[in-house]
């Protein structure tokens, strides 16, 4: 049996973070293991408290996991302190895992800052060089490369610099580019560019997308994917979950994780330059 672990915060709400995160690994097949950062007390209309581990208790968690079950895979999300990304990058290092997805949590979609403005170079310094994948959204990227992002060359260039960072992968994500009717997630390897697009849908239901988003990676790479074929399942995963929303609560909704075993066409174009 192949193993997926994630590295963040509890999402009371069950529609983001390490909640996201599990479902994802059980509807991809994958055995799901965790380390939590922090807990939230959070719905579908914002995030109410956020209260941190030490970070030695998610460094003792993620010792627990990596001697006894192992990982073939590791994604983290919210790590919101520059304490807990020391411990996290430690652990990493300490057990040579490579398959590494961070999803670069900053901001929750309601405004509540889910990573302190002073832990950003301790991300940029210690964790990135260790992932294999990065996945900001729009907003992140901005402040990962501290340029603003308006077309798809901003995009690009936004890709360049954050490779220049020592990343190897990275998926810059569509979902914030509201003005066109397309979402599009652009994947850069430091050679090429390729774009996976899916038909944005109007809805209010997009509570932990990225979080499920890079989960599946997590899980395809688990797996044996290649990082394209990752992010290309991945895309089809988060469309189809967020195509058949669930109707629960009275805010941004969480997605539907089960959408994807049940549906039969992906909706995915994707294309290389
Ligand atoms: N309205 C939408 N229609 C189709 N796809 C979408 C939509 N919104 C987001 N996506 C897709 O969902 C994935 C996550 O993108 P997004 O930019 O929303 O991440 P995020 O802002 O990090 O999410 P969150 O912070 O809510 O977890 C991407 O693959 C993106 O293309
Ligand atoms: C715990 C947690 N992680 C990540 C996000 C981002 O969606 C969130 N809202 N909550």
């Amino acid at each position: 049996m192949k193993r997926a672990m994630t590295i963040a915060g509890s999402d009371s709400g069950g529609g983001a973070g390490i909640q996201a995160d599990l479902k994802t690994f059980q509807e991809l097949k994958v055995f799901g293991t965790s380390a939590l950062t922090a807990v939230t007390a959070q719905n579908t209309l914002g995030v109410q408290g956020v209260f941190p581990m030490e970070p030695e208790a998610v460094a003792s968690q993620i010792q627990s996991v990596g001697e006894d079950i192992g990982t073939d895979a590791l994604k983290t999300g919210m790590l919101f302190n520059a304490g807990i990304i020391q411990a996290v990058s430690e652990k990493i290092k300490q057990f040579g895992w490579e398959k590494v997805v961070v999803d670069p949590v900053m901001i929750a979609k309601g405004g509540a800052s889910l990573l302190q403005q002073e832990a950003v170079s301790a991300l940029k310094n210690q964790l990135l060089p260790l992932c294999l994948i990065i996945t900001p959204n729009i907003p992140e990227a901005e402040v990962l490369t501290g340029m603003s992002i308006r077309s798809m060359d901003d995009k690009k260039e936004a890709a360049k610099r954050i490779h220049a960072l020592g990343v190897k992968n990275i998926v810059i994500k569509g979902g914030h580019d509201t003005e066109t009717n397309e979402s599009v997630d652009i994947l850069f390897d430091g050679k090429e560019f390729v774009f996976f697009s899916t038909p944005r849908i109007e809805t209010n239901n997009t509570h932990g997308t990225g979080c499920t988003f890079s989960a599946a990676i997590t899980a395809q790479l688990a797996k044996g994917s290649s990082v394209r074929e990752a992010v290309s399942i991945a895309k089809e995963f988060i469309q189809a979950a967020i195509a058949n929303p669930l109707g629960i609560g009275n805010g941004h909704g969480p997605t539907n994780h089960w959408a994807f075993n049940s549906k039969t066409e992906s909706g995915v174009i994707s294309w290389q330059e």
